[in-house]
């Protein structure tokens, strides 16, 4: 299989300073850095990454790996399989722990034996605890944002939704479809399911206060016309389909229902007792996804952890994407800057690289 990853910073020699940051279901590798191209977007990360920031890359070396069964680089369901036909409905089954033992690949391909930081929010946060409670001696510090300890029946629920979406358009073919003229595929059914998890990640009241019961400007919501917040539903699901693959989106969300950080492990408090690392977790107030409760039990059963910290949003779930500048002191909690050696007392040996992404859509939708 093919791990795509970006990095930025130089790796010390003693290979100490690297941190490693996981994304969440749409993220990508692209976590810093502007757009351009391949890059549409700038980073999702940007104002956390790079000199200077939170995560100075004058002194920490970031990994930023694209999650296996994505579609911005790692192998996934619009990959080519060894026949050379695409995987499609034949790309396995995975769970949250075969992707992280895919990172731990990556990790032991970049001679990173410990990671000075591991960091995810959302699905990227149950992988973040998935490195923690695998390979504890290798992760040496760890911070969670909106994430919890396993799915949830309401979780599960809102996947399978979205799921059964996808797999309802007739352009879906059983998973089958990648092989089809742009625009046959089921991006229709992505859509749909982008615009339903676009409401769960996103807070009542902002949407409110953003549309209210306004129509879309020249439209009118009683004659064929559309409210505000449809338009921007719509907006939201033509965005997705442009950039991701709707394979990609159904195992990947099989992934995030499988996880369940205390299976095979003697249950949920058995398992986060595994880990040593100093551990801060962060709860979004406004997050109706991944309620503060799924924080308090992470905070409550992980040993190196205190009270969960509250990042205050009016942008719910999203908040951890969105709120930096609050998410900026929690990494300084666990990365002090004097923990880092300066670049100027050590000499690159691993310099940056990336794995271009793909600068098409997987659903072969025009960009
Ligand atoms: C910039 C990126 O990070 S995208 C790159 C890869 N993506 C990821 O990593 C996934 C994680 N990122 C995300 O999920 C999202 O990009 C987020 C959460 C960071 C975006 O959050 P926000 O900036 O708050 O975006 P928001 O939900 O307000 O949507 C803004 C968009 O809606 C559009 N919009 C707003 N109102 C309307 C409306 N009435 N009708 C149509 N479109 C509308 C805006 O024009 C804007 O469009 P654009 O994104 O094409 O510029
Ligand atoms: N907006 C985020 C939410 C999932 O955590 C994404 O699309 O990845």
């Amino acid at each position: 299989m093919r791990v795509a990853y970006e990095a930025w910073g130089a790796l010390a020699p003693d290979r100490s300073n690297a941190v490693l940051v996981l994304h969440a279901l749409t993220g990508d590798s692209h976590a810093a850095g502007t757009a351009g191209p391949g890059h549409p977007s700038p980073g999702w990360w940007d104002a956390l990454i790079g000199p200077g920031r939170a995560l100075d890359t004058d002194c920490w070396f970031v990994v930023a790996p694209n999650v296996l069964g994505g579609c911005q680089g790692s192998t996934g369901p619009a990959s080519a399989a060894p026949d050379g036909r695409p995987w499609g409905s034949r790309f396995p089954f995975l769970t949250q722990r075969d992707q992280t033992a895919v990172e731990a690949g990556l990790a032991d391909t970049l001679g990173i034996e410990r990671w000075a930081l591991v960091v995810g929010g959302s699905m990227g946060g149950m992988r973040a605890l998935e490195w923690a409670v695998s390979y504890p001696d290798r992760v040496g510090a760890l911070l969670l944002l909106a994430t919890t300890a396993q799915a949830s029946a309401e979780q599960i629920a809102w996947t399978s939704v979205q799921a059964q979406a996808i797999r309802s358009d007739p352009g879906w073919h059983g998973g089958d479809y990648h092989h089809l003229p742009p625009g046959r595929g089921p991006h229709l059914g992505l859509g749909i399911a982008r615009r339903t998890a676009q409401v769960t990640y996103r807070a009542e009241s902002e949407l409110r206060e953003r549309f209210g019961r306004t129509a879309q400007a020249g439209e009118h919501p009683w004659h064929d016309g559309r409210y505000a917040v449809e338009s921007y539903l719509d907006h939201q699901a033509a965005k997705l389909a442009r950039r991701f693959d709707a394979g990609s989106y159904v195992v990947l969300g099989e992934a995030m229902n499988s996880h369940d950080i205390g299976r095979d492990r003697g249950g949920t408090a058995s398992a986060l007792a595994r880990i040593t690392a100093p551990t801060v977790v962060a709860a979004v107030d406004s997050d109706r996804l991944y309620p503060l409760t799924q924080q308090q039990e992470l905070a409550a059963l992980i040993p190196g952890a205190d009270r969960p910290r509250v990042l205050h949003s009016a942008c719910g779930h999203d908040g951890f994407l969105l709120e930096t500048a609050q998410v900026a002191p929690l990494v300084a909690e666990l990365l002090p800057p004097a923990a880092a050696s300066g670049p100027s007392q050590r000499t690159p040996r691993l310099t940056a690289s990336a794995e271009r992404r793909r600068s098409i859509s997987p659903m072969g939708l025009p960009e």
